[in-house]
């Protein structure tokens, strides 16, 4: 007699992924010490800005508790390394606590930061042996898991020498085996790639998913519009001239915008340093003859960067500016999307990637709203949007299109808009560092 019936996901089931990816649906947990690896980089000022991050993660942790692991979660917040200066500020906006207090409240289950001793500037400089205490604890089941301090207070973490060898035989030391949910996180870094040349390694079933929606932005229908915006110029632009070849129409915003256009038309742009210039220039070059970048032809300055202030910010027409040094430009007016090619670009494209914040946020909002409403309008087109703000933004403006996105056949959410870029860039989601130190984990452990 049937007793029941299972529901087959068909979505799910049509996601093949190359078999050389270690999966950790594959991996032995039973009374194992998880070492899980994730993107919660959704702390701004000590408060959680956006759970969808969190929330991706969690089918992953349910899966390692439930075949009776035991997890040890990780992630990095922020950028408190100083590359020039090597100090680590840690600051407590940067902790990974109202996370843990979300994951509480979401779960039902308690979590523990332990608390290693910091050094400033140096960081965390050692993992102490009082966490044992901790596991201790967690393999009893009287805590449901450990919560790891944010990995870029420790030294090791981004550091390529002695400090990051310390650092991972420490972590290694705390599990028997790792797993990496962290898409966003692509570079190889103490946590994400060195771990695995220590411990058995896994694909979490977030980064599953995204490898495989990655490979469709990679194969787009066309016209293909890729979106780029926000303020990381310095892991952009490289990118950048990769995509360029891929896409068929590029649009530019944020500083990636500024820049471009001072290395285009001789422009001065408060805060443009030269050095990013001339990066920029490259990409000028490349569209001399193939014309794919779609320029938004208004765009917002403002004398200040701390708010709008009336009177102190104005539009600008690119053309017809008749100036060439400017404050801030600090947004895109809207109405650069409602009119001539940037609208026919949008309109007519097939596939649109996003992974732009078009303006200085929380002051400079409307241009990326403007921007997300005329997509949306887009019904053909499948759009895939990646980043953590560029997430966080398009929900707290158009919350009504953004939970419609969630769960709609035309939109994809991608945790990482930069990991993109760079898979983009490789031609190849197996071409990035943390996902080969996977594949090179698995066939040393064949
Ligand atoms: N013109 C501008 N001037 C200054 N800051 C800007 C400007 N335009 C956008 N920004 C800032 O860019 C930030 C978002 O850019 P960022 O490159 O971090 O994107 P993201 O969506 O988080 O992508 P990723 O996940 O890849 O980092 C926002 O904080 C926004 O305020
Ligand atoms: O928010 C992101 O883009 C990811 O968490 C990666 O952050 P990073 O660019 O500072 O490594």
């Amino acid at each position: 007699m049937k007793v029941g019936y299972s529901v087959d996901d068909e979505r799910e089931a049509a996601q093949q992924l190359d078999p050389s990816l270690p999966l950790l649906q594959d991996a032995d947990l039973r009374d194992k010490i998880v070492l899980l690896r994730v993107d919660h980089n959704v702390v701004k000022k000590g408060r959680v800005q956006d759970q969808y991050r969190i929330d991706v993660t969690l089918a992953t942790m349910y899966n390692i508790v439930e075949r009776g692991g035991r997890p040890i979660i990780m992630t990095h917040i922020g950028r408190p390394l100083d590359k020039k200066t090597k100090a680590i500020t840690v600051n407590k906006d940067d902790a990974v606590d109202a996370v843990v207090a979300y994951l509480q409240r979401k779960l039902r289950i308690k979590f523990v930061v332990p608390q290693f001793h910091i050094i400033e500037p140096e960081g965390i400089v050692d993992i102490d042996t009082s966490v044992n205490w901790l596991i201790h604890d967690l393999k009893e089941g009287k805590i449901g898991g450990i919560y790891l301090p944010n990995t870029r207070w420790f030294a090791g973490e981004e550091d390529k020498g002695d400090k990051r060898e310390r650092f991972v035989i420490q972590l290694a030391g705390l599990a028997d085996v790792y797993v990496n949910d962290a898409f966003g996180s692509w570079q190889p870094h103490a946590s994400t790639y060195q771990i695995t040349k220590l411990l058995p390694s896994y694909a979490g079933l977030c980064l599953q998913d995204e490898l495989f929606n990655v490979k469709l932005v990679l194969n787009p229908a066309r016209p293909f519009v890729a979106v780029v915006a926000g303020a990381k110029y310095d892991t952009k632009i490289g990118p950048l001239k990769e995509i360029y070849k891929k896409v068929d129409k590029l649009i530019l915003g944020g500083l990636i915008f500024n820049t471009f256009l001072c290395a285009k038309y001789g422009f001065k742009i408060a805060g443009v340093e030269d050095s990013d210039i001339e990066l920029a220039r490259e990409l000028v070059e490349q569209d001399k003859n193939e014309k794919k970048i779609v320029e938004l032809p208004y765009v917002v300055e403002s004398d200040v960067t701390d708010g709008r202030h009336e009177g102190k910010f104005r539009t600008i027409s690119i053309k017809d500016s008749g100036s060439k040094e400017f404050k801030y430009v600090v947004d895109v007016d809207p109405k650069s999307f409602e009119e001539g090619a940037v609208l026919e670009a949008l309109t007519s494209a097939k596939t649109i990637f996003v992974n732009a914040v078009m303006g200085l946020v929380p002051h400079f909002w409307q241009g990326t709203r403007k921007m997300d409403e005329v997509i949306d309008r887009n019904r053909e087109a499948q759009k895939f949007y990646g980043g953590g703000d560029t997430l966080q933004v398009f929900k707290s403006l158009l919350p009504g299109i953004y939970h419609e996105a969630m769960d709609s056949p035309k939109y994809y959410l991608f945790t990482g808009g930069g990991t993109v870029l760079k898979v983009l860039e490789e031609g190849d989601p197996f071409g990035l560092d943390i996902v080969k130190a996977l594949v090179e984990n698995k066939r040393q452990r064949a």
